[in-house]
């Protein structure tokens, strides 16, 4: 069944730009010409809440790394507009773009992505060090304790499972505090013990430490970790869902092998629009 409460952003009466730590608005990308053409993105507006968890859900093809590539300055739009914070990040220069990646945006990727010859510490500030940023000792104790790293700081990434790899990962980016941390399918690696724990982390991150996440994932066990899942179809957001349950996503997203949209009458409003 369609969730209809409001979402989390439509919780607030009004919410301004101060609300969001991301917001794209009528944001559109398309591939190929001609025949070979695919409207990855089609007119997107969306509001991503501050200290929350956010999951994007939808059908493979849909357009979910594409809008979190997109929002994350990963990739251009054809047209409309991407802030992150007060930012806005469509028409910068590389240069400018690269800098406002490093200091205001955290990522977590399938791969884990850790230098092989660095130890689990050095992985941790690698971002901050190449930046020329003293880390807040203070800030990475209280990191590398949430995610359990202590007695393993002093190992390579061959030296740790598959789960360490991605808590190191997730230390990574919230060592430098950045106003969002996308991650891309960050448990796709993982066993499901490993998975669990990793969501249980990120979800702590938003709970105790006020981290804003966006999470793309085709996994509904995963998604049921946010305080709200995006669905998209046909580059369109489609749905969404406060407080989801593995079951409401599973259910949810069904629909779409059907034909994707809800066509109950006063189903949800498309998105969480950023107002
Ligand atoms: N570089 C590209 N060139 C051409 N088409 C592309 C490119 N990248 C993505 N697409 C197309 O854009 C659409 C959206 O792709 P996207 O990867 O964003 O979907 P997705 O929902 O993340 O899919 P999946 O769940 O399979 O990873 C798809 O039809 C895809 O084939």
């Amino acid at each position: 069944m369609t969730n209809t409460a409001p979402s989390t952003a439509d919780a607030h009466s009004a919410p301004g730009a101060g609300d969001f730590a991301a917001r794209a608005h009528q944001i559109a990308k398309v591939y190929g010409r001609g025949d070979a053409q695919v409207i990855a993105l089609d007119s997107v507006t969306v509001g991503i809440p501050r200290g929350r968890f956010t999951a994007i859900m939808g059908p493979s093809g849909s357009g979910k790394s594409t809008l979190m590539h997109c929002m994350a300055g990963l990739d251009s739009v054809d047209s409309g507009q991407v802030f992150i914070g007060d930012t806005e990040l469509t028409g910068l220069k590389d240069k400018q773009l690269t800098r406002l990646r490093r200091d205001k945006i955290g990522f977590i990727f399938q791969a884990f992505n850790l230098v092989p010859t660095l130890t689990a510490l050095e992985n941790i500030t690698l971002p901050m060090d190449i930046a020329g940023r003293k880390a807040d000792n203070a800030w990475l104790d209280t990191v590398i304790d949430t995610v359990g790293l202590r007695p393993r700081l002093k190992h390579r990434p061959s030296e740790l499972s598959g789960g360490q790899q991605q808590r190191v990962a997730c230390a990574r980016a919230l060592a430098s505090r950045p106003e969002i941390i996308f991650a891309d399918e960050p448990t796709g690696n993982l066993d499901s013990r490993s998975g669990a724990e990793v969501l249980g982390f990120l979800r702590d991150s938003v709970r105790r430490m006020g981290q804003t996440i966006v999470m793309v994932t085709h996994d509904p066990s995963a998604a049921a970790y946010a305080d709200q899942v995006l669905f998209l179809s046909d580059g369109q957001i489609v749905d969404t869902m406060t407080s989801p349950t593995a079951e409401r996503v599973l259910e949810r997203m069904k629909g779409f092998e059907t034909g994707g949209r809800p066509a109950a009458p006063g189903a949800q409003e498309p998105g969480v629009a950023a107002r």
